[in-house]
Parts: C-alpha cells; structure tokens; sequence
C-alpha cells in the first residue's frame, strides 16, 4: 500500500510510502483519504499527522501520470486537500526531507505544519512548464511574503526550512526541529487538540505589493524567451493578492489545466526524464559495478584543466594537479583560487569552505605524483602528438586499474586508447567550458573500455553534478558533431544573402541562448580556423569555409579582437552590425555569382535545427547515441537548445517529421540524401522519442 497507517497516543500517523519519491499518484491520493477518513471517524484520535518516508515528504504530483486517465482521476490532490480544510480535528504535516510540488501543496492544505529545519521545499512546477495546480500559487503568498513566493513559485527554486523559518511573519512553519519531526509533530498534536478554531491558510489575506510583482514581471519579459508557465504563476500570484480565494483557485485550476496539456510542458517534461533515463547505459550486463574513484589526477592546469578540477574539489575529492611548466600551473592555481574568490564574494560560499577546497589540490609537476590517483583526467591542448606524449608518461606512472580519461572534444579515443598498454582502461570524459559550470558530461566509450571503466565515468560525473551521456566514437562525438552541421546550415544561409544578425536573431527568438554568429565571437573564430586548418592539411579534398576563413585571414577572431562577425566597441560585448564584414560577405557573394535570396526567421530557424535532427538522426543509426533523448539531452545540457521545445529530436517529433524531410529536401544541395532513419520514421509517421 502507498500508504501506512497506525496510532499512538490518540494520534494517527498517516505515512507516505510510494517509493521512489513518495509521488502523490492516484492510489496514493486514495490511501490518504482513506486513512483521512478512518482517522475522523476513530472516536480514539484525537489528531492527525501526516508524514514521509526516508528522504521524501513528497516530491508532488506523479508526473509519469501526467496525460493519462489517472492525472484527473477523483480523488484529485485538490479534494484530498479540501478534506484536510474541512477535517474537524487537528491535521499536522511532519516534512523531513524533501517536500516539493504536490507535497508541498498537501501540506499547505494541513491546519499545522512541523518540519526539520534541513528539509528542503519547493514549488518547481515551472520547471515542468506548469503551475502548482493544488492551490499553492494561492496559498503560499498567504504565509511567506510576495518576493519569496515569486522566488519559489515563478522561479522554481528550492528552500530550506532553515531559510524560511527566519522570514520575518511567515506563516508556513508552526514549529522547526532538527530531527524526529514526526515526534515532534505527535507533541504538538497532543497540544493542539481540542483548539476550537482549527487555522486554514485560505482564511488567511495574501498582501499585495504591485512594485514586487511589477519588477518580477520586467525580469521575466527579459529572461523567459517564451517559456509561458512563470508568466502565467506570476499572474496567479497577483491574483491570491486581489481575488477571493475560492476564485484564485478556480483560475489556478483552469491555467494548470492549459498548460500540462501543452507542447512546453511536455517537452519539457520529456527533459526531466531524458536527463534520468541517460544515466541508464543501453546494453550493459546486469551488476556491473564501478570501480572505486576517490582520488582524481588532472593532467593539464589550463582553462579545462582547472575548471575540472574544480568539480571534484567542490565534491570533497582530493586532486592532483599536474603541469608541465611551473609558471603555468602557478597561473592554475591562482585561477582556481580566482574562481572560488569569486563565489566568496557572492556569498555563494565562505572563506572555510574555500580553504578546504584548495587543501584537496596538490599541484605538481611531476608525473609521478598521480601514480596512485584512480582517475587521471588529461586536458592539455587538443592535439595528438601532445596528448600521445602525455597518455604516454601517464600510462608508466598510474597504478593497475586507474581509469584514464582524455577531455578531449574532438580527437579520436581510440587511438588514445591504442598509445596506452591498458585500452581497456581508456574513456573520453568531455567535460563542457566552462568546466565548473556547464552541467554537461560526453562520456565517450571507446572500441576497448571496459563495462566498469564506463560506468565508473558516467557514476562520478553525477557525483560531480554533471549529466553525463554515453558517446561512440566519431569527429565531434555527439554534441560537436551536430554543431558542425548547424554552422555549416548557417553558413549556407549567410552565403546566400542574410546577414549574421538576421540568423542570429531567428536563433534566439527561437529560443537558443546565442545564436551561431554570436556565439562563434564569444567562443573565438580562431578556435575553428586552427581546426580547419590542421584538416585541410590533413584532408586537402575537405570542403573550405571560405568565408569563415576569409573573415579570419583579417584578423577578426570575436570579441578578443574587437571584431568577428560583428563589431564590438572597447569594454563592450554588445554585439554591433558590421561594415568591414558586409562588405566581405559583399565581395565573396560576388565572387560566386551567388543570386541573393532573402530569408523569413522561420526559415532561417528551419534550415539550422532540422539540419540538427537530420545528423542526430544519422549519429543514432550509426549508434553513437543509444536514444534520441540521449541527443535532446546533449544539446539542452550543452548548447543552450530550449528546455520548453524538450531538444532538437523531440523539437522534430513534435513538428513532425515528415515536415521536417520535406523542409530539408526544398534546400538540399544536388546529390545529398537525408538519414534514412529519418525517411523510414517519416514515412512510416513514426517519431524518434516516443
Ligand atoms: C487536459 C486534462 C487536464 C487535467 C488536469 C489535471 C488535473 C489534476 C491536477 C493535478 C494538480 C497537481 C499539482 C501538483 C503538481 C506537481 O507536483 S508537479 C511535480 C512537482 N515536483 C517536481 O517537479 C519534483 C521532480 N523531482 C525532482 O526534482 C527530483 O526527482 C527530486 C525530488 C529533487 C529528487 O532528486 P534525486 O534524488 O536526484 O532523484 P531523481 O533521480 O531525480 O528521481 C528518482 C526517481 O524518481 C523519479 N521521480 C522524481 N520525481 C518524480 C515525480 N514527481 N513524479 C514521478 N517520478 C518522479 C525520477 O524520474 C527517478 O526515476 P528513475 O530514473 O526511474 O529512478
């Protein structure tokens, strides 16, 4: 049963019990009220707690059910919190541990609320693409102030108890402990029961404040880039200040409605359970365990270097820190210590935590100073020769069984795998810049790594914070690969007549982040130009970015330079139209009798995320991602790809792909052919993620 029952003392403990995370799914929601009931009826109870399990409160709604039959199936999570409204005998929830959506709304719905003051609350749903949709917009403003519900509620961001014990005048918390809330919660039954006048939230008055709303209501017409969910909790929150609260709720109900039956909400619920599934490695026989990973090596203390360092020095896991040259790794270490300053002085972290940070860091020279570390992670300059000379002195120094992973983002693991005596031993692990920061991990399986090598990177990547996704073998793994394809769509747009503001713009309307011409500035067109280089000396039949050479043979690498695609003022990142780039873009069209076309947004956006879909769709069928979720995941973790479209895979499933083939076929160079996973999905009106 999902929940547990019993009585002590004349007070029942109804007990949360629906692993894995106590979500409040239909049979759940029927056995609280069942056990709700009994407790009324029990002439022997005189109050009632409700409480968890283990770590979980309740982490809301069953989301899985979300779509079916079940979501709205009575009891709904509104009636079962109408029956705590209406109970005449003291209703206490017990909150240890984690008490989010859903979870937090049945407590809400409680006359008394007894927590531990390490629990954590939240109300995420907008990170579902939805609102509370059990009355939270409408109660929450009425026990904690207008900024923290926006806080909570627009945002989506979690709180301790700890934090909101000390609002000044909130109503949330009747009584914080440090443990056994479920004790503490069958006192203060014990000192409630009896009370003539049981207290309800929805008797309370939610303050208004119009200059609070108003500023949250700027920030997000900035911030949103089209994600409706916190534009529509926000005017639910002004409304709990405005209208009675059974009307609140009504309009609560009908915006919850709305959006969980939307595109955003379903894509972005397919996020939340691509970034989980990915943890899962297709294929892998049943028990293989990781090996052990609690020392860390890190061969390299440039930008990635230290920035990956940093990742294991904020788990608590000691690294060594190697460099070839002492000024270098001084300049690590003093970025590093930069970088954590940094955070001190954002109040992000105190100056303990910081020194026990850099007491984990044991910067060296010398090789032999990881010989003992588990995992040595190399991140020096993306070259062959220099990393076949580094895997080489790693290799005769680390001990039997370390794990040696390469960051590379473009090299070939397996033949860093081959300059090793241990192949079996080798991974990619392709952390994203900056390292410390982006959550993404490629976890590259080379032809020879072995099952628990594998499943120890993708382990301590989450250990790190990291979504970790499992890569074959090509150029570019997955992520760099499709970007490729992108800048070379881009390119083609560029060529043909539209300016890179006119991309860029459609980009990011569309709801990228940066589009490819910005972005290409920021990064430094130089870094492109070097690998396009070393290939065409490699490769000489490869196809030149001419323009894209041209632009670089000028010196105009991006913002280091004052000017790439476009023109920066000193000091400035604002990126400005640029004359000297027109007028390049001017001669080189000239040049190849290009017919200049004019382009919509919509066909700018079309041309550049189906060529996205059409390379993951050939980098699944030649089985370097296991799922297309896998890839959707890769490019919203990695390359700022809009949560609210769920990815480029399900992006394509949700326009459908035989729009997308049609679209790619219009603007097809002569002899080019599309993924025939794509021609067979589309022609059989199948989809990639569902
Ligand atoms: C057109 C018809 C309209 C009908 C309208 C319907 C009317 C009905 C109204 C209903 C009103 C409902 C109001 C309430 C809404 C909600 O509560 S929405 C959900 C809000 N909660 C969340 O967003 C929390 C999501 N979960 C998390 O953030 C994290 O899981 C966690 C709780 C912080 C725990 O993290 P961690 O310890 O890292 O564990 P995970 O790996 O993330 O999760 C473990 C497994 O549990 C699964 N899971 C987690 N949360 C949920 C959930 N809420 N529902 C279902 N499943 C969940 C997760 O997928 C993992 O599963 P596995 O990968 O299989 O292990």
């Amino acid at each position: 049963m999902p929940t547990q029952y019993s009585v002590a003392g004349n007070v029942a403990t109804i007990r949360l019990d629906n692993s894995p995370v106590n979500g409040l799914g239909h049979s759940t929601r029927v056995g609280i009220l069942a056990d709700l009931r009994r407790a009324l009826e029990s002439p022997e109870v005189d109050a009632v707690v409700l409480t968890g399990r283990g770590e979980f409160f309740s982490a809301g709604a069953d989301i899985t059910e979300f779509g079916t039959p079940n979501a709205a199936a009575e009891p709904s999570l509104q009636t079962v919190i109408d029956a705590f409204d209406a109970a005449d005998k003291p209703v206490i929830a017990a909150i240890d541990g984690i008490c989010f959506g859903g979870g937090l709304e049945l407590a809400l719905g409680a006359h008394f609320r007894v927590a531990t003051a390490d629990s954590r609350i939240a109300l995420p749903e907008v990170t579902l693409g939805l609102v509370p949709g059990a009355g939270g917009t409408q109660r929450l403003p009425r026990v904690v102030d207008l900024e923290t519900a926006i806080d909570m509620i627009v945002h989506g961001n979690p709180q301790t108890v700890r934090r909101l014990a000390d609002l000044p005048g909130q109503r949330l918390l009747d009584l914080v402990v440090d443990d056994d809330a479920v004790g503490a919660a069958s006192q203060f039954a014990r000192q409630v029961t009896g009370v003539q006048h049981l207290p309800r939230i929805r008797d309370l008055a939610a303050p208004d404040n119009g200059a609070v709303t108003e500023a949250a209501r700027k920030q997000l017409h900035q911030r949103s880039r089209g994600s409706l969910a916190p534009l529509a909790a926000l005017d639910l929150l002004e409304k709990a200040t405005t209208l009675p609260f059974a009307e609140g709720l009504d309009t609560e109900r009908r915006t919850f409605a709305a959006l969980v039956a939307g595109e955003q909400s379903a894509a972005l619920r397919h996020a939340f359970f691509a970034e989980r599934a990915a943890r899962t490695i297709p294929g892998l026989p049943r028990g293989i365990r990781s090996r052990v990973v609690e020392t860390v090596g890190v061969i390299g203390a440039g930008t990635m270097g230290g920035g990956i360092a940093m990742n294991f020095l904020d788990a608590g896991i000691p690294v060594t820190l190697v460099e070839s040259k002492s000024e270098s790794l001084d300049r690590g270490i003093q970025v590093i210590r930069r970088n954590y300053q940094l955070q001190v002085d954002k109040g992000k972290l105190d100056a303990a935590a910081l020194q026990q940070r850099m007491d984990l860091l044991t910067p060296t020279l010398d090789y032999v100073d990881i010989a003992d570390c588990d995992l040595v992670i190399e991140a020096v300059f993306e070259d062959m020769d220099v990393k076949r000379d580094v895997f080489a002195a790693v290799d005769a120094t680390a001990k039997p069984g370390a794990i040696l992973a390469s960051n590379t983002s473009t090299l070939d693991i397996d033949a860093i795998a081959a300059i090793t005596s241990r192949p079996g031993d080798v991974v990619g692990m392709h952390f994203f810049s900056p390292a410390n920061v982006m959550t993404l991990l490629e976890v590259v399986r080379g032809k020879e790594t072995t099952d628990d090598v594998l499943v120890a990177a993708m382990e301590t990547g989450r250990r790190v914070g990291k979504i970790g996704v499992v890569s074959g073998v090509c150029d570019g793994f997955i992520g760099n690969r499709m970007l490729a394809r992108y800048q070379a769509a881009a390119k083609v747009v560029l060529n043909a007549g539209a300016t890179p503001a006119q991309i860029d713009d459609a980009i990011e309307n569309f709801g990228l982040a940066m589009g490819p011409f910005r972005m290409a500035d920021l990064a430094g067109n130089d870094i492109g130009w070097a690998i396009r280089k070393r290939r065409y000396a490699e490769q000489p039949e490869s196809p030149r970015d001419a323009i894209s050479d041209a632009l670089c043979e000028l010196g105009r690498f991006g913002q280091k330079t004052g000017g790439g695609w476009y023109d920066y003022e000193a000091g400035s990142r604002v990126a400005l139209p640029s004359p000297t780039v027109d007028s390049l873009l001017a001669s080189f069209r000239a040049s190849r009798d290009t017919a200049l076309q004019t382009f919509e947004p919509d066909e700018i956006v079309q041309r550049l995320i189906f060529a996205l879909v059409d390379e993951g769709a050939r980098i699944l069928e030649e089985g370097i991602a296991s799922r297309a979720s896998d890839i959707d995941v890769v490019y919203m973790s990695g390359y700022g790809f809009p949560r609210h479209r769920g990815g480029p895979m399900f992006y394509a499933d949700t326009v459908g792909l035989d729009t997308v083939l049609t679209a790619l076929r219009r603007v097809a160079p002569p002899g080019w052919e599309p993924a025939s996973l794509l021609v067979r999905l589309a022609r059989e009106g199948g989809t990639f993620s569902r």
